[in-house]
């Protein structure tokens, strides 16, 4: 069950044991297994996505099934109900609103002696987004990935998720899918989805960069195609951690917890509080709403492993633990969290208040729910329209300009050893082109 630690330095050393815990032995040496099939599927394509298929999904497919076809995505619209799919639209509007705001723009600086510089923003050509679907359906996945693709002028946006029962996909998947603009879809799920999408196959297309969120084979797989093609975060599974004072309602808090453990036996919840008397409360509400769970038992795994509540002194050292974990989702449940919020170094996606559960960032806030994992919140930001754009530099240098340079790239180039770098800009400058 959920565990009470009141000891600094334990509680230091369990949440970096939960922050690493897809570093581990148990997940490190699936890296080999993983790899195994990235080089499968890169040297037989199809076949090799079916056979894999057949083996983790238990599905057989043929080569012509992987590609989802028109029919299918016509009637998925048949079979969701109309309250979701309303519920989808107003995400979609929402998500689509958030981030258009900020989408990099390109720019230049006209400076002395006409020089021009700046930076030039292009979409990638192709988008591969991996939506999962082993243990759960995720259409607000599809959603967080494709909407900011769509934005930032993606023409061709693939999504690969793995087949259902019969090679069936969620009817709500597809439906997100359509209303999100994904432009293909294919049943494929695991490394072998990731593969596809970085080396290509006879029937899936090579893509620029690939994103989304799944399990550690997927995660595993992304970090390894790294460099064939460019990914966003690594985001595993899901966490969730919650900073809660005396003004928190114990029932709210343990339906957060539970939020994020109900994803994966691998993901965390922990819960710092300034409250003794509130941390018992938590445990056993965690404990009453466990009861009748229906995903009770990857639950109650994720919890007994990754579930945590630490009680502190003051909520200085609240943050300070925070951002030693640097949490995927960190709630602000006291008093007055904008003052909290000064403190927070490292964390994903920050919720701030008693009114703000983790939830509705997962549907429809607007900001996006594929976040930093398992610590990478340190250095690495939500997927965002700049996952699917890249920028050139801009430079252009007058006559004028190029002269009054000329004397010191000459040195430079002179002190590294490589003549033509200096001789390019000293035959320009001594014999400049005519004017036209
Ligand atoms: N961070 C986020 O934004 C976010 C959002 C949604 C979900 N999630 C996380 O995504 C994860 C989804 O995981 P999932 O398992 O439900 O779906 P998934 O689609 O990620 O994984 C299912 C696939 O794993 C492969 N697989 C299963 N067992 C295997 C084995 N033994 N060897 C090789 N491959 C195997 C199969 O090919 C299967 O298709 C959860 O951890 C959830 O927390 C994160
Ligand atoms: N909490 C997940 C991100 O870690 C996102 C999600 C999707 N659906 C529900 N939740
Ligand atoms: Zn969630």
């Amino acid at each position: 069950m959920l565990r009470i630690i009141t000891e600094l330095a334990e509680a230091r050393s369990e949440l970096r044991r939960i922050c690493d815990r897809t570093h581990d032995e148990q997940v490190t040496h699936k890296e080999a297994t993983v790899r195994q099939i990235l080089q499968t599927v890169k040297r037989q394509g199809d076949r090799a996505l079916l056979a894999y298929t057949e083996e983790f999904d238990k599905q057989i497919l043929t080569a012509e099934q992987l590609r989802v076809t028109g029919s299918e995505l016509d009637a998925a619209y048949q079979q969701v109900s109309k309250e979701l799919l309303s519920a989808i639209q107003l995400a979609s509007r929402q998500i689509e609103e958030f981030h258009r705001l900020r989408v990099p723009k390109s720019w230049v600086q006209f400076g002395d002696r006409d020089v021009v510089l700046g930076k030039r923003y292009t979409p990638v050509d192709r988008a591969g987004l991996y939506v999962p679907g082993g243990r759960a359906a995720y259409p607000s996945t599809v959603l967080m990935n494709a909407i900011p693709a769509k934005v930032a002028g993606v023409e061709r946006i693939v999504m690969v998720t793995p087949p259902g029962p019969g090679g069936a996909l969620n009817p709500a998947v597809l439906v997100a899918a359509q209303e999100a603009g994904v432009t293909e879809i294919y049943r494929v799920g695991g490394a072998q989805a990731i593969a596809a999408l970085a080396y290509g196959t006879e029937t899936i297309p090579k893509v620029d960069v690939i994103t989304g969120p799944g399990n550690v084979y997927v995660m595993l797989a992304k970090g390894q195609v790294y460099g064939t093609v460019g990914i966003d975060s690594l985001a595993g599974p899901s966490e969730v951690l919650v900073i809660a004072d005396r003004t928190a309602d114990p029932t709210h808090l343990a339906a957060d917890l539970l939020a994020q453990a109900e994803h994966d036996p691998m993901a965390a919840a922990i819960l710092i509080t300034t409250d003794g008397d509130l941390a018992g409360k938590v445990v056993n509400e965690v404990k009453d709403q466990l009861a009748d769970h229906p995903r009770r038992i990857d639950t109650e795994k994720a919890i007994a492993h990754f579930g945590l509540v630490i009680v502190v002194e003051t909520l200085e050292l609240a943050a300070e633990l925070s951002n030693e974990f640097a949490p995927e989702h960190l709630e602000l449940e006291v008093a007055e969290p904008w003052d909290l919020l000064e403190r927070i170094k490292h964390a994903g996606a920050i919720f701030l208040g008693h009114s703000t559960p983790e939830a509705v960032g997962d549907y429809l806030a607007g900001p996006n729910h594929t976040l930093p994992t398992s610590g990478a919140a340190r250095y690495a930001s939500p997927l965002s329209t700049e996952t699917f754009m890249k920028h050139s530099s801009i430079i252009s240098y007058s006559a004028g300009a190029l002269s009054s340079v000329s004397s010191a790239v000459q040195a430079l180039a002179e002190a590294e050893g490589l003549p033509s770098h200096g001789y390019s800009v000293k035959v320009r400058t001594d014999r400049p082109s005519p004017e036209r």
